[in-house]
């Protein structure tokens, strides 16, 4: 029977900044073999929320566990062969190629692999994310959209080298499709699939709503600092759900192939609230 226990929970989170609570007593597990996409509205809190799960903050209240053990009593290095994290910014302020870009994901982390298997992991990694051909570019001179490619290699590569040491692993993508045409959203909104059906605990920040309903085996949606609702797709999201969180007169259509639900383009209108 396949683990279910969580590779990650966050549990009561709080997050305190600017006089307000950006993240108030959030819950979430993130399941192994699971994709898990977190959408809300500008500010709901969703990278706040992203950045406690994988440590880049701490909480003022709560505890995140990974793989049952408290996140911030892990030590660096084995943190980073547990967890990757594409972020919705990067930015180097260093002339590094494509290549070395995506080498970072192993450097450190996959010191015990053998050279040549560290450089295998790397082109392995640039083919799959679709930038191999960019490999000796300088990263700086990329558009926005291959430099996301590029840090999405960086993630796969960092998985990739890690799983000699942490099989049970978390990957991390805030707004990773944010600058990709529709093509590439597919293909990397496939790929974390992929990753996540070898038995990863995806976790997936997201915009739009009906890639989400398409790629999401969990659903959570976020509004000013809370989860207001989290689940199975389809039986997490309904209309009154999307006119109070996002503000707009939308509804919910059934895809007849599939049976998920989805948004027709022509509702997407701002509501008169
Ligand atoms: N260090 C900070 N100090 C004060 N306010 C902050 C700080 N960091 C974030 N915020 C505010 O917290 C709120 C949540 O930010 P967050 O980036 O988590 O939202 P989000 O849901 O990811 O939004 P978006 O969809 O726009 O990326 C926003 O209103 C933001 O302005």
């Amino acid at each position: 029977m396949a683990d279910l226990t969580p590779i990650a929970t966050g549990r009561n989170l709080r997050f305190l900044a600017g006089g307000r609570a950006l993240v108030a007593d959030a819950s979430l597990d993130l399941l192994p073999g699971t994709t898990t996409i977190l959408i809300g509205p500008n500010g709901a809190g969703k990278s706040t929320l992203l950045k406690l799960m994988t440590g880049e903050l701490k909480p003022a209240g709560g505890e995140v566990l990974l793989d049952g053990a408290s996140l911030h009593a892990i030590p660096a290095w084995r943190l980073a062969c547990q967890r990757a994290v594409m972020a919705q910014h990067a930015r180097l302020a260093f002339p590094f190629t494509v290549y070395e870009v995506a080498r970072l994901g192993v450097d450190g982390v996959g010191r015990a692999l053998p050279r040549q298997r560290r450089e295998a992991v790397v082109g392995e990694c640039l083919a799959a994310a679709g930038v191999i051909e960019l490999a000796s570019r300088n990263y700086q001179t990329l558009s926005g959209g291959e430099q996301q490619r590029v840090q999405f290699a960086r993630v796969l590569c960092q998985l990739e080298a890690g799983q000699s040491v942490s099989a049970r692993q978390a990957l991390f993508l805030d707004e990773p499709i944010a600058s990709l045409d529709l093509c590439h959203q597919l293909a990397l909104l496939d790929m974390a699939r992929t990753i996540a059906a070898r038995g990863v605990a995806v976790l997936v920040v997201l915009h739009d709503i009906n890639l989400a309903l398409t790629y999401a085996d969990k659903l959570v949606v976020m509004d000013r600092g809370q989860i207001v609702a989290q689940g199975e797709p389809s039986a997490t999201l309904d209309d009154a759900l999307l006119q109070n969180v996002f503000k707009v007169d939308l509804s919910l259509s059934r895809a007849p192939a599939a049976g998920l639900p989805f948004l027709l383009p022509q509702q997407h209108r701002p509501s008169a609230a």
